[in-house]
């Protein structure tokens, strides 16, 4: 069943590592589809090599297999509370790239610090802070818990992804190839705003009034990039 929806997802994955965002299995995407709420998720441990549209495995939004060989990702979990705190995404994107991962081990959200960033992050891209000792025993269940928490007073359209303290990065977007591209995005202002800092211990985000024209040129209702 849902065999377009495993195609697109497989194509979604495949970009991680042609975008050079994944070492070995260390990242995952999954799309959904709201109608039937069932969602198609890399399978775990799978070598993207080896990786086949037909090994996608399906999940409901209780966390149960629907349909795969394999097992789901072991972060099924945290796309499962994603999806459901987050009414209008259709794809989500984990990964352990290294520049966003170094800001999230650092526990520090990536400031917007130019026009790169505020073209796709209407501002800091933020960091869950750490799990407690209580909370890590159901560590994937609350991670996602914990996004959408962080995300209670956040625009989580305007603000396409997290980074997760100790661990990654997550993204999402309409559909998984969005969720991809707002992958590579956070790479790559998380590798510029390091060296920006490097550069500039001193320097600050880019001011209020660039981050409205860049954000919202290309997010108003008549953009291109506005037509979710
Ligand atoms: O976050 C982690 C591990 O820290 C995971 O993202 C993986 O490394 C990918 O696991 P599978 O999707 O293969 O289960």
């Amino acid at each position: 069943m849902l065999e377009e929806l495993k195609q697109r997802v497989y194509e979604a994955n495949m970009l991680l590592p042609q975008y050079g965002l994944v070492t070995f299995t260390w990242g995952n995407v999954s799309e959904i589809d709201r109608k039937s709420g069932i969602f198609a998720i890399k399978p775990s441990g799978v070598a993207y090599d080896k990786l086949k549209p037909e090994d996608m495995v399906l999940v409901d939004l209780n966390g149960n297999k629907v349909e795969g060989k394999y097992n789901p990702s072991s972060d099924t979990s945290t796309h499962v509370k994603l999806y459901k705190a987050f009414a209008h995404i259709g794809g989500i994107v984990h990964t352990h790239s290294p520049w966003a991962t170094s800001w999230a081990q650092a526990g520090r959200g990536i400031p917007c610090y130019g026009t790169t960033h505020a073209d796709y992050f209407y501002g800091e891209i933020p960091c869950a802070r750490n799990l407690t000792k209580e909370e890590l025993k159901d560590y994937e269940v609350n991670t996602g818990v914990l996004i959408a928490d962080l995300f209670k007073d956040k625009d989580y359209e305007a603000i396409p992804g997290v980074l997760c303290k100790n661990h990654g990065p997550f993204t999402w977007g309409k559909d998984g190839h969005e969720a991809v591209h707002n992958a590579v995005v956070v790479e790559e202002v998380a590798k510029m705003a390091a060296h920006c800092e490097m550069i500039n211990p001193n320097v600050k985000p880019a001011p209020q009034e660039l981050l409205d024209r860049h954000y919202f040129r290309k997010h108003g209702a008549n953009s291109y990039y506005g037509q979710k």
